[in-house]
């Protein structure tokens, strides 16, 4: 078992296969970014793989596929297929954009997929493609119905912007109220690397909004999720995530791994250890080690609020959020 030096069990790991992405969310990454990893540095998915089955040995029992946009790596449906044949009980999810997922949700469910968490920030096609940067909304409504008939469970995700979707927020949860999915909205996270024109919504002033519309209850933190939930009368979820919180870091599980093999202890901190060398030279005990040594130095929490705020230079696409 993982434990790291806050008592904490790390059992869940996040795992970033690419920071590409066919979109350009003005909170992301609005411009090209001018650095993309070069695709030698990316660790291939046997050597990814390679870590996954060290990481279950010590005791990981969730691992999410995220990106960039991961259904832009060729194959994905093949890693997921090996972790899956390695462990069929790992709670196995992926975070995505859904434009891909018409033609590969089915693919993705043979290969032990079980669930998935889509990005919707906007059911207006103009407005999503003010967002994205691209003509997005039919390609995403229609990739998240098919993850949907294929049976993976679908979560959705909505970062909500003044003048921009906020208008919008009672509209998305009624469409993924209708289809029995949980919404949960993120509050903007400011970063170095989104449109400087964008204002997010503070959970309060969301909640606001909700309340002209709905009563419901404050059910507080489910688990080790960074997501508050509030329950309505006729018990319908959502959930408010405000990552520069740190109530729920206390309950911490995670650590991510970016594409090109770099362990991140925490979403805020900078530093990170390489498990690529050791991986690459097959040398397992090694990757074994930092990993655990990545665990036991797992921070208490992140430093974005309070008084001594700092701020993360990693990037969103980077670190698969
Ligand atoms: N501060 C903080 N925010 C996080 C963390 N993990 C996820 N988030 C936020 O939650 C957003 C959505 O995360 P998802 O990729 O959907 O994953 P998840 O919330 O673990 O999903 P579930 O397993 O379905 O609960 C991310 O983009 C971040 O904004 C974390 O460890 N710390
Ligand atoms: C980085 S994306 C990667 C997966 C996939 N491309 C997607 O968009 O779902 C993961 C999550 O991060 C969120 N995200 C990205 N930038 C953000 C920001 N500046 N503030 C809050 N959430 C952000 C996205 O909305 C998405 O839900
Ligand atoms: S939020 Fe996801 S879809 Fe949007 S640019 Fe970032 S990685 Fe791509
Ligand atoms: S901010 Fe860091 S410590 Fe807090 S929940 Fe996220 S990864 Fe864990």
């Amino acid at each position: 078992m993982l434990i790291d030096s806050y008592d904490r069990v790390v059992d869940y790991l996040r795992i970033s296969v690419t920071e590409r992405c066919n979109f350009r969310c003005q909170y992301c990454m609005p411009e090209k970014p001018f650095s993309w990893v070069p695709k030698e540095n990316l660790l291939s998915f046997e050597e990814l793989f390679l870590f996954v089955k060290v990481a279950i040995d010590e005791g990981i029992k969730k691992i999410r596929i995220t990106g960039g946009e991961p259904l832009l790596r060729e194959d994905l449906d093949k890693f997921i297929k090996m972790i899956y044949d390695y462990d069929p009980t790992i709670d196995l999810a992926m975070t995505s954009n859904a434009y891909l997922l018409k033609s590969t949700a089915q693919r993705l469910r043979d290969a032990g997929l079980k669930r998935i968490n889509v990005s919707i920030d906007s059911l207006k096609p103009e407005v999503a493609q003010k967002i994205a940067q691209k003509d997005v909304l039919a390609d995403v409504l229609a990739g998240v119905e098919e993850a949907r008939a294929v049976g993976l469970k679908v979560k959705v995700n909505m970062v909500p912007m003044k003048n921009m979707n906020a208008d919008e927020i009672v509209d998305v949860l009624e469409y993924c109220k209708e289809r029995d999915m949980t919404i949960r909205f993120i509050e903007y996270m400011e970063n170095q690397y989104a449109s400087k024109e964008i204002s997010g919504l503070k959970s309060d002033e969301l909640l606001a909004i909700l309340r002209e519309h709905y009563e419901f209850e404050d059910e507080g933190f489910d688990g080790a999720s960074p997501s508050r939930y509030y329950r309505m009368k006729d018990g319908y979820r959502f959930g408010i995530i405000e990552p520069y919180g740190d109530d729920f870091c206390k309950q911490c599980n995670r650590i991510r791994l970016t594409a090109e093999g770099n362990l991140i202890p925490c979403l805020y901190f900078d530093e990170a250890m390489s498990i690529s060398k050791s991986i690459k030279e097959g040398d397992i005990a090694a990757a074994a080690e930092v990993l655990r040594d990545v665990v036991k130095n797992k921070p208490e929490k992140n430093r974005w609020g309070g008084e001594d705020s700092e701020s993360s230079s990693r990037a969103f696409y980077e670190t698969g959020g």
